[in-house]
């Protein structure tokens, strides 16, 4: 896509993105830190992007907690800032939120609509800034997903590789329960996004997309170690097993009708994805 500007460079996200749109412009720290963002955001007026794809994020939940400035900062402020500078330019602005907008209480997939109740930091930063790009006056999208992977970056999938070649038993919280994603899937969805929104001014709205099937992160982590050929036993535990600082949703299932309805975006399949990022990353099985 001509003319589009992708934020969050060094990001799982932005490098699937950058992948596949090579003609973008991709900013990183060095060349617009967010922390302060009102010079980034004259500097995208004078560059006039033709469409921006926010993927910068603060995305550690834990840390969060106790940095909560700096999290309400990249996830509420700079998304508030950047939608608003691409409302001004008469562009289309897309940005990524997360499944921990949600309390995940029962057990039913989630609509857009339904109600928002973060449990931490992380997910109520996130939740501000979908408000401040919906209210920002332009046209925009807000793509909640969850449980991202890739070859790129931090992840579970990397993070179980690693612990899985460590030892031969593993305790995974085994109930909590979502769609894993993998990122070269979202950029897919948000570049088709993109381009559906430049040719008619009238989409866009908030939507939800992850992979399927939903399944655990124990099951997660067995599906990882039987792909990549690593022979470590997983063992299932309740989350008050695991303590973190942060808590996490128990269901985190997202219903993701909306995205097939108006822009003929499916669920991926998450279990073939996982075999490309464990052949990428050189395991072979
Ligand atoms: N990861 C996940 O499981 C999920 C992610 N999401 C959302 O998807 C989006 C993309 O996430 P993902 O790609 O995984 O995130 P990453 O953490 O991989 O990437 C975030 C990017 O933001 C950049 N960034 C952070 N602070 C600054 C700053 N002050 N100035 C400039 N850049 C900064 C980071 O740079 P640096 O590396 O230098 O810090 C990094 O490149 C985010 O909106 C996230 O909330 C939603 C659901 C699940
Ligand atoms: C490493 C490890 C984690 N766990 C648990 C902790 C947690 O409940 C779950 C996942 O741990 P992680 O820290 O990888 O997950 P987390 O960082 O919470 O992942 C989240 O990131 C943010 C950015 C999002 O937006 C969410 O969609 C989600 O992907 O696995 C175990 O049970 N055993 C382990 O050995
Ligand atoms: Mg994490």
């Amino acid at each position: 896509m001509n003319g589009l500007l992708i934020l969050g460079k060094s990001g799982q996200l932005a490098q699937a993105l950058a992948r596949q749109a090579p003609e973008a412009t991709v900013w990183g720290r060095a060349e617009a830190d967010l922390s302060d963002p009102h010079p980034v955001a004259a500097r995208i007026r004078a560059l006039r992007p033709t469409a921006i794809i926010n993927a910068s994020a603060y995305t550690a939940v834990d840390k969060a907690e106790t940095d909560a400035a700096a999290a309400a900062m990249l996830n509420a402020t700079v998304p508030g800032l950047l939608a608003r500078a691409a409302a001004e330019l008469g562009i289309p602005f897309l940005h990524v939120s997360t499944d921990y907008v949600f309390d995940g209480s029962g057990e039913a997939a989630r609509t857009e609509d339904a109600p928002t109740a973060p449990l931490g930091v992380y997910g109520r930063t996130k939740l501000d800034g979908e408000g401040q790009v919906a209210a920002a006056g332009g046209q925009w999208a807000v793509m909640r997903t969850s449980w991202v992977f890739s070859p790129d970056g931090a992840n579970f999938v990397k993070t179980m590789l690693r612990l899985g070649a460590e030892r031969d038993r593993l305790n995974v919280v085994a109930d909590q329960i979502g769609g894993p994603t993998e990122a070269g899937r979202i950029a897919a969805a948000l570049l088709e996004m993109a381009r559906q929104m430049r040719d008619d001014p009238q989409k866009g709205g908030l939507y939800h997309f992850a992979g399927a099937p939903d399944i655990s992160w124990a099951s997660f982590a067995r599906e990882i170690f039987a792909q990549a050929g690593l022979a470590c036993q997983v063992r299932d535990i309740p989350a008050s097993d695991y303590p973190t600082p942060a808590r996490r949703p128990a269901n985190s299932r997202l219903d993701c009708t909306r995205i097939a309805r108006d822009f003929g975006i499916t669920r991926p399949d998450w279990r073939d994805d996982l075999g490309l990022v464990l052949k990428h990353l050189g395991y072979t099985t």
